[in-house]
């Protein structure tokens, strides 16, 4: 990790308010309608019970971290969570082991290769670069207290339910197919493994990454997990005390640099906000201390991320103006001494 001196500096939050928030739920109606055209794309069927998924389905839904909620389209259609999954075991292994310790453990740079990538582990001496792939995501898994892979599966079941806010269940179908096809993440364990990074029985953790991205989730149960992120780790909707502030901040930080895969760069570019995609065409994005989106449509661009998905947050981010980089100059003129009512940073002035 960079070597920076902030020994007992108090971590100060964002507390600012969104000037166009109050178009939110026109604008989740909006998203919605105008991305529904988008043809292009093709659902995954590496898994074969991916193929099934219906590749009209469409779901966009935010929750605010007040609780209120705004769902256009298929809101409730049921999906496995897949590579989204990665963010809340990264959020609850960081909870566990420390945010410092995991950073230093999996790594938190974007790898700018494909989610299964084995080159990018050759690459780094053997060493994952981020949890927000393949090999990064198994190592996080691998760090999950528990004495057994049972023990394991249980904590994360658990809190994966926290997250939304019920209790999730297996998507039996998916898990199977999955558990029969996943030769590659067994070699990714067994690389990892190879290079003393694993301090687990290397296919058992693959069997619980495998169960954790089969759990049955909805566009709704990611905009509420993303909400929790949100919020210092209190799900809005229970009240729930899901994971600590840290963690989350930490969460979103790599959702930032690495939640698109190879497409990260692109996704902030565009969007400017932490999110992270599934290849059974789940998208959770973050507004931090704001709200949480999830979006759910089947077809998928190559590098693995929902075609509608992307459309529909890069609207969103625009019209809602939630871009964490966007600013526009001060009224006034460029003059630092200039008259100080007119400065006006919609972002921390303004209220929504
Ligand atoms: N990108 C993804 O969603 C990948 C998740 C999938 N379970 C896999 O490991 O291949």
């Amino acid at each position: 990790m960079m070597e920076i001196d902030v020994e007992g500096v108090e971590q100060r939050v964002f507390t600012g308010v969104l000037p166009a928030w109050d178009r939110v739920e026109e604008a989740v109606q909006d998203a919605h309608r105008r991305s529904s055209s988008a043809a292009d794309g093709s659902v995954a069927d590496y898994i074969p019970a991916l193929a099934n998924a219906d590749p009209d389905l469409f779901g966009v839904c935010v929750v605010e971290t007040d609780g209120a909620v705004h769902g256009a389209g298929d809101t409730d259609a049921a999906f496995s969570i897949q590579s989204v999954s990665k963010v809340l075991t990264y959020a609850l292994a960081s909870d566990t082991v420390g945010h410092d310790v995991i950073a230093e453990r999996i790594g938190v740079n974007s790898t700018g290769q494909s989610f299964d990538s084995v080159m990018a582990i050759e690459l780094n001496g053997g060493h994952t670069m981020n949890p927000m792939v393949n090999a990064g995501a198994i190592a996080t898994t691998a760090l999950l207290p528990g004495a057994d892979a049972g023990e394991r599966w249980e904590i994360l079941h658990d809190a994966f339910s926290r997250f939304a806010g019920r209790s999730l269940e297996l998507d039996e179908d998916v898990y199977r197919s999955e558990a029969e096809h996943n030769q590659r993440n067994m070699a990714i364990a067994r690389l990892l493994e190879s290079y003393g990074r694993l301090d687990v029985e290397p296919l058992e953790i693959v069997d619980v990454y495998t169960k954790q991205c089969s759990l049955r989730v909805t566009a709704r149960d990611l905009a509420v997990m993303g909400a929790t992120l949100a919020d210092g780790g209190v799900n809005p909707v229970t009240d729930d005390h899901v994971v600590s502030p840290e963690a989350c901040t930490a969460t979103l930080a790599v959702m930032a640099t690495s939640g698109l895969y190879e497409r990260s760069g692109e996704w902030l570019f565009e969007i400017g906000i932490p999110g992270k995609s599934g290849v059974s065409g789940g998208i959770l994005a973050v507004v931090p201390g704001k709200a949480g989106i999830g979006v759910y449509s089947p077809p998928l661009d190559d590098a693995g991320n929902s075609v509608r998905g992307q459309r529909s947050l890069a609207y969103l981010s625009r019209v809602l103006g939630l871009n964490l980089f966007a600013s526009a100059p001060r009224a006034g003129g460029g003059s630092r001494e200039g008259d100080p009512d007119a400065a006006v940073d919609s972002r921390t002035t303004d209220d929504s």
